[in-house]
């Protein structure tokens, strides 16, 4: 059976007051157990996400067979009264620009193969895992050199009126320049310059998580909302939260974007209590057009934070606002979260990363070389990409060492080389656990200071590097992100870390005696944690 069918069994298994709702709406398209669904305005929407979800969820579930949830998307094009009684006959444009959202096509294009009617989502044809999808993918190339896509030359005004979909943000010709400049998008809005959807590399991993987060930035508060990533740690969720934000900025003037995590969320929620401004922390969170939330597995357990999340998260979607979520794990194992919020993101799109492919890793790494200018042979990559499986931040590591220790020894970056850096790597799947607490105790004892001397504010050289060892290897070693990293280092902001870890990655490739240090400790601390 295909969406179109089951559809039909839809329209039929309801009653008329119901079925009245769906006389405009369209099946897009069936991605493995997500139906979606496109209407023409947010009121239904809200009718479909809310009351009719029971009965259309029921129902598919029994045409397919198979649990099926849907995700419901705003499509302007589908009000008959928006519709254009007579167009003029336009010319045949291949890659036409598109005025109405956007949204449709660029999941679907992204995910399908151009000749088929769309209706299952399969890999396309001819492209390679690991590259850009096609060139129609919403009306842009994709085949242009890394920072001249997803780009406006001139951007749209934010907030245009739901009616007026040609108002949103038009991909425009090719090759302009970013609508803001890099400066100001990571001021207020937060947003890391390296995370762009340029630099992120697609494959069948995360090719849906991918197209849904393009169709998220395209059609902010229409596509989906909220949209919910979830993956292991370091799979590009983060990655993919700040691409949103960047494109959204470049394509809406004045977009108001903010990215947190959901611990700087909790902490600032808290300071706000404890100084008596919870009417500036609201607006911090509620007075934006697109809030992107990081990790929200960390408001497991916090039962007044997760209150104040649930008010912000109504506020932004009653009023049309993009929401886009991250977690480790699927809604339905946050077991900790209460009910009603874990229902309102089976609201919008859920989408996952798996781990990527080695043909993915290898465009990953190669990638990366561009990018931070190292210069690595193919036969190279293809070893590092073997031996590093299933955490791209690691991969990014070893990539990293491999590299700073050619240029310590002016040696060339050679096959034989990159086996005697990695040779100690321990294969995954048997990977022992690393903590936080291994990893100071080891940096404390081998540069013989205490766990005090890491966590304090002591400034002598010795120590600001050993801190920032310790906390590059807390960033490369564990699962832990940069607000808990910091944490664990005194309460030291994520900032702090982020440095730290470039740092270190810089010192690496500098200085024989740091990167004999973080070699050696580790693999002192790998050893404790086989041990263990
Ligand atoms: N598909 C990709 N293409 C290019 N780089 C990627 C991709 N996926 C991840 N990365 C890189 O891997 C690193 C880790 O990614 P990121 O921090 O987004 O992971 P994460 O899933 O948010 O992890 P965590 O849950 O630990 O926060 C980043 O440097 C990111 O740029």
């Amino acid at each position: 059976m295909d969406l179109g069918e089951a559809w039909a069994r839809v329209l039929a298994g309801l009653p008329p007051n119901q079925r009245a709702w769906l006389t405009n709406s369209r099946p897009v398209t069936l991605h493995e157990s997500t139906a979606i669904v496109a209407v023409p305005d947010d009121f239904t929407r809200g009718q479909l996400e809310t009351r009719l979800r029971p009965d259309l969820e029921r129902i598919l579930t029994e045409s397919f067979g198979r649990d099926i949830r849907i995700a419901v998307t705003v499509d302007p094009s589908l009000d008959p009264e928006l519709r254009e009684p007579q167009a003029p006959p336009q010319p045949v444009v291949r890659e036409p620009l598109r005025t109405d959202g956007a949204f449709q096509p660029t999941i679907q294009s992204a995910l399908t193969d151009p000749d088929t009617t769309g209706q299952q989502f399969r890999q396309p044809p001819n492209q390679g895992i690991g590259q850009q999808p096609p060139a129609h993918h919403s009306g842009q190339r994709f085949d242009q050199p890394a920072g001249q896509q997803y780009t406006t030359q001139q951007p749209q005004q934010f907030g245009a009126p739901q009616q007026q979909p040609q108002q949103f943000g038009q991909p425009l010709p090719n090759g302009s320049a970013p609508a803001q400049p890099a400066t100001e998008a990571q001021g207020e809005a937060r947003l890391n310059p390296k995370y762009t959807f340029e630099t992120f590399v697609i494959g069948s991993s995360n090719r849906f998580a991918h197209a849904a987060a393009v169709a998220v930035a395209e059609a902010p508060g229409k596509a989906y909302n909220p949209q919910l990533i979830y993956g292991d740690s370091g799979l590009g969720k983060t990655h993919l939260l700040h691409a949103i934000g960047h494109y959204v900025r470049s394509l809406y003037t004045g977009a108001r974007v903010r990215y947190v995590s959901s611990e700087e969320f909790t902490n600032d929620f808290i300071n706000a209590i404890r100084d008596d401004k919870a009417s500036q922390f609201q607006r911090r969170y509620r007075d934006v057009d697109v809030l992107l939330i990081d990790d929200i597995q960390f408001l497991e357990g916090k039962i007044q934070t997760q209150e104040e999340f649930f008010h912000t998260f109504n506020t932004l979607h009653n009023a049309n606002k993009q929401i886009v979520i991250s977690s480790d794990r699927a809604p339905k194992r946050l077991e900790a979260l209460e009910d009603r919020l874990r229902n309102r993101f089976e609201w919008g799109l859920i989408t996952d990363i798996q781990p990527p492919d080695l043909e993915t890793r290898i465009a990953i790494l190669r990638k990366k070389a561009a990018t931070e200018r190292l210069t690595a042979p193919p036969e190279v990559l293809e070893f590092i990409a073997s031996k590093v499986q299933t955490n791209i931040r690691e991969l990014e590591g070893a990539l990293i060492r491999v590299t700073a220790f050619a240029s310590l020894n002016r040696q060339p970056v050679d096959l034989s080389l990159a086996e005697i850096v990695l040779k100690d790597l321990i294969p995954e799947g048997s990977k022992p656990e690393v903590t936080a607490s291994m990893i100071m105790g080891q940096t404390a004892s081998y540069f013989g200071l205490s766990i005090d001397d890491l966590c304090g504010s002591s400034r002598s050289r010795v120590l600001v590097t050993a801190r920032q060892i310790a906390m590059y290897l807390c960033r490369e070693l564990t699962d832990l992100s940069l607000p808990k990293i910091g944490q664990q280092f005194g309460g030291r902001d994520h900032t702090t870390v982020m440095h730290a870890e470039r740092k270190i990655r810089q010192l690496m490739s500098e200085r024989r005696s740091v990167f004999n240090q973080v070699t050696e400790l580790t693999n002192r601390i790998k050893h404790q944690a086989k041990q263990q």
